[in-house]
């Protein structure tokens, strides 16, 4: 007896499609890094995972303006603060019905929450399930290199303490780091961080300039660093040494903006990455809203001055000023209101989410007010 087979069976079976995972502290760069991609992804046919912190969509708003007419790229947001989406029931749901459109996906690209570590996406999609349709190509971690320079991340108090572990636990993940906002840094800094990065995450296995919050398309896409037996495809000659006397060459810009590090590789199976995050409590967001119109250089001022008063570390989102939407972005004191582009601004009232280490919304929202001389609830 002759059983006929479907389609579906006959056809070859599609290579899995390969994930880059971008993680990085609240504010290090990772959507900005990830619109560049977009603008440049030619093309590539791109799906976009992003999670936003808090009930305000801005991320999502901000990449869709980079989207195209011919649906070439698809984005989906995860709103309501979720953390780190291998806890999250709707992340598997979001990947298979990725997978279910395989054909028409060349890259998927994952950014984490800054707050998360993306040990749990990196494990889920390692997993029995996920590994049948998707293989992690690469984990990258932005790191706002002036606040590593000014030792941010270090554990000064409880705000310092948690920040370090968070930060440094990002790192230790990731195969590439990527510095960011080194626009116009000279090259001893560089150097500095680079060896800064070495000493919290010594299997780092690739540095990253990214001059402009730039970074080449194919040095972030299809790395193929955890595909079993695959050679790193690069086409970089290594630019600084692995171990002690680890240097970055001088000039970096002669190297596309790329740094190796040399280091032998790294395994990111299961069995190096056990720890889930725990979600500290102390890490806590919430959003503020007015009706009223605001002045851009005064709002300017009294996020900056929330931030000094109280221990909050990013805000953002879209307010209304008499010259029409603007956007709010953060990190830490230091706060840009521009031009909204095509995203954001609903209605005519403004939202700002803060995310902060036990901050009182209380107080800032006090400090809003008094600052700005209109309501802020
Ligand atoms: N000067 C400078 N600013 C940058 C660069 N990259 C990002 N920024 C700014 O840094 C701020 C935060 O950038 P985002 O891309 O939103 O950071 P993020 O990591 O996605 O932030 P979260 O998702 O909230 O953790 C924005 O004001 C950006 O414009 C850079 O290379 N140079």
């Amino acid at each position: 007896m002759s059983v006929a087979l479907s389609l579906p069976e006959l056809a070859p079976a599609l290579p899995p499609i390969p994930v880059t995972v971008v993680t990085g502290f609240l504010g290090a760069g990772k959507t900005t890094l990830l619109r560049g991609l977009l603008q440049r992804r030619q093309s590539r046919r791109l799906a976009l995972l992003i999670n936003e912190f808090g009930e305000v969509a801005i991320d999502g708003d901000l990449l869709r303006a980079e989207g195209d007419a011919q649906g070439q790229v698809q984005i989906q947001d995860f709103a309501h603060g979720l953390i780190a989406y291998g806890d999250d029931a709707h992340f598997v749901p979001a990947m298979l019905a990725l997978a279910a459109r395989r054909a028409q996906i060349d890259h998927v690209l994952i950014e984490t929450s800054g707050l998360a570590l993306p040990s749990a996406v990196m494990e889920v999609l390692q997993g029995a399930e996920m590994a049948r349709h998707f293989v992690l190509d690469a984990t990258l971690a932005v790191v706002d290199t002036p606040l590593l320079l000014e030792d941010a991340f270090a554990s000064a108090d409880a705000v310092g303490a948690a920040t370090a572990q968070l930060f440094r636990q990002q790192l230790e993940c990731a195969d590439v780091v990527v510095l960011n906002k080194i626009d116009g840094m000279e090259e001893a800094p560089l150097l500095q961080a680079e060896q800064a990065v070495r000493a919290l995450a010594p299997n780092v296995r690739f540095l990253e300039l990214a001059y402009g919050a730039r970074l080449d398309i194919r040095l972030a896409l299809g790395l193929r660093l955890h595909q079993a037996g695959a050679t790193v495809h690069h086409h970089y000659t290594p630019v600084s040494m692995p171990g002690e006397r680890a240097q970055v060459a001088p000039d970096q810009r002669r190297f596309n903006g790329h740094v190796h590090s040399g280091l032998g590789a790294h395994s990111h199976g299961l069995s190096t990455h056990k720890h889930f995050h725990e979600q500290d409590p102390g890490w806590q967001s919430f959003t503020l809203r007015s009706l009223a119109h605001q002045d851009a250089e005064r709002l300017r001022q009294a996020v900056a001055a929330a931030a000094l008063a109280e221990p909050i570390l990013r805000a953002k989102g879209f307010v209304h000023t008499d010259q029409g939407a603007r956007l709010v972005q953060a990190v830490r004191a230091r706060v840009v209101v521009a031009e909204s582009g095509q995203g954001g601004g609903r209605g005519g009232s403004s939202e700002l989410v803060f995310i902060g280490y036990h901050p009182s919304r209380a107080k800032v929202a006090r400090i809003l007010s008094e600052t700005t001389g209109v309501d802020w609830t």
